[in-house]
C-alpha cells in the first residue's frame, strides 16, 4: 500500500462575530494510492473544511490554518505559495463539487474549459490536446464528445454537467480526486451512474478518491476506507467493513441506526440532540452530551485514539477501557 497523501494534526479556526469556531481540532489521516476513502458525518462536522484545507482553498479570512501538515509527494502543501498550488490544483489533485457552477464557467464552452486545463497541466503537444479533450469527455461517459465539446454548460442536464466537471478534472491527470458531495443535487438514478463512473475511473486510471458525503449509503457502496467525523475530529476510521459491520464509536452506531438498512426490522432511531457549538466545544469528548453510554471521564478528558484490529481506530473512552482491560 503506497501512501499518497498524509494529513497531520490539522487545526483550522474561523473568526466570527460570536467568537472563534474551532472547525478542525487535530485531524490526521493517510490516503492510500488507488483507494476510495469516504469522509462521513453530520452537517458542520468539518468535512468540507478538510477538503478545502488540502487544496488551500479555504477563505482566509475568516478561515485560518492554525497548525498541521498536508504531505503530498513528500512536500507540505500548506507551505506552498499560490503559484505553486495552482500547478497542483487541477493537475495532480483535482476537486469536484456538488455545485457544478463552482467549477464550470457558464460563459465558456465545455471544450474551451477542458482545453484551458490541458494548457496549464498537460505536456502534450498542442496538436494532440483537442484529441485528449475529446478522450476525457468520453471517459466521463458523455455521449457524442464532439458535440459536448462545443456546448455551453447550460445546454447540459444536471448529470451531464457533473460529468463535464469530472472530464475537466480528468484532463489534468489527477492522482487524487476530491469529490465534495458530488451527487447530492442529482436524482437517485443519475447519482448511481455518477458513482459508478467514479468507481470505473478509480479502477481504470488508478486515481485515488476522497469522497465527502453525509450519505452513509453512498459511502458503503463505493468506499474501501471510511472516516467518521464529529465536531471537527475523526472519531472513527477503518475499512468499510469495520465501520459498517463492526462500528466501535457510539456516534458511528448512532449514524447507522438512523438510516434505513436492507433487511432491517427495528424502527429507525435518530441520534438525540445536536452537535456542539464549535466556538465553545465541550471539554471532554464532544459527543458525550448525546451519548447514552457516557462515563464521568468522557465529560472531563478528550478520548485517546485506540487501535483495534488492523487499521480500525476509535476515539472513545469505552473502546479504550475495553482494549485496555484486554491487554
Ligand atoms: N466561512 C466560514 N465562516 C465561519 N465558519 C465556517 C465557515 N466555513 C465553515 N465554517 C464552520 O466550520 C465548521 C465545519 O464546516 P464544514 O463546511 O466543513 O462542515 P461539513 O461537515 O462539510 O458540513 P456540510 O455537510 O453541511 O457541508 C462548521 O461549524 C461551520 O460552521
Amino acid at each position: 500500500m503506497t501512501q499518497l497523501l498524509s494529513v497531520k494534526d490539522l487545526k483550522v479556526n474561523f473568526k466570527t462575530n460570536l467568537g472563534e469556531v474551532q472547525a478542525l481540532q487535530g485531524v490526521s489521516f493517510d490516503l492510500v494510492m488507488g483507494e476510495v476513502t469516504a469522509v462521513v458525518g453530520e452537517s458542520g462536522c468539518g468535512k468540507s473544511v478538510t477538503a478545502l484545507s488540502i487544496m488551500k482553498l479555504l477563505p482566509t479570512p475568516p478561515g485560518c490554518i492554525v497548525s498541521g501538515q498536508v504531505i503530498f509527494d513528500g512536500q507540505d502543501l500548506l507551505l506552498k505559495n499560490e503559484k505553486e498550488m495552482r500547478k497542483i490544483r487541477g493537475g495532480s489533485i483535482a476537486m469536484i463539487f456538488q455545485e457544478t457552477n463552482t467549477s464550470l464557467n457558464p460563459t465558456l464552452k465545455v471544450g474551451t474549459q477542458i482545453m484551458e486545463v490541458l494548457q496549464n497541466h498537460s505536456e502534450l503537444p498542442a496538436s494532440e490536446k483537442k484529441q485528449r479533450a475529446l478522450e476525457v469527455i468520453s471517459m466521463a461517459g458523455l455521449p457524442d464528445p464532439e458535440m459536448v465539446y462545443k456546448q455551453y454548460p447550460h445546454q447540459l442536464s444536471g448529470g451531464m454537467k457533473q460529468r463535464a466537471m469530472i472530464a475537466m478534472a480528468l484532463a489534468g491527470g489527477p492522482r487524487l480526486l476530491i469529490a465534495d458531495e458530488p451527487t447530492t443535487a442529482l436524482d437517485v438514478t443519475i447519482q448511481a451512474q455518477i458513482l459508478e463512473l467514479l468507481q470505473e475511473l478509480k479502477q481504470n486510471l488508478g486515481t485515488s478518491l476522497l469522497l465527502i458525503t453525509h450519505d452513509l449509503g453512498i459511502a458503503a457502496g463505493i468506499a474501501s476506507r471510511v472516516m467518521v467525523m464529529y465536531a471537527g475530529k475523526i472519531v472513527e476510521s477503518g475499512t468499510a467493513g469495520d465501520i459498517f459491520h463492526d462500528p466501535g464509536h457510539p456516534y458511528t452506531r448512532g449514524l447507522l441506526d438512523s438510516i434505513p438498512r436492507p433487511g432491517q426490522r427495528q424502527k429507525l432511531s435518530p441520534i438525540p440532540g445536536r452537535p456542539p457549538d464549535l466556538i465553545n466545544p465541550p471539554q471532554g469528548c464532544a459527543f458525550w452530551p448525546r451519548c447514552g453510554q457516557a462515563m464521568l471521564i468522557c465529560r472531563e478528558l478528550p478520548p485517546q485514539a485506540t487501535n483495534l484490529a488492523g487499521s480500525h481506530q476509535v476515539c472513545c473512552w469505552l473502546t479504550h477501557r475495553y482494549a485496555f482491560n484486554n491487554y
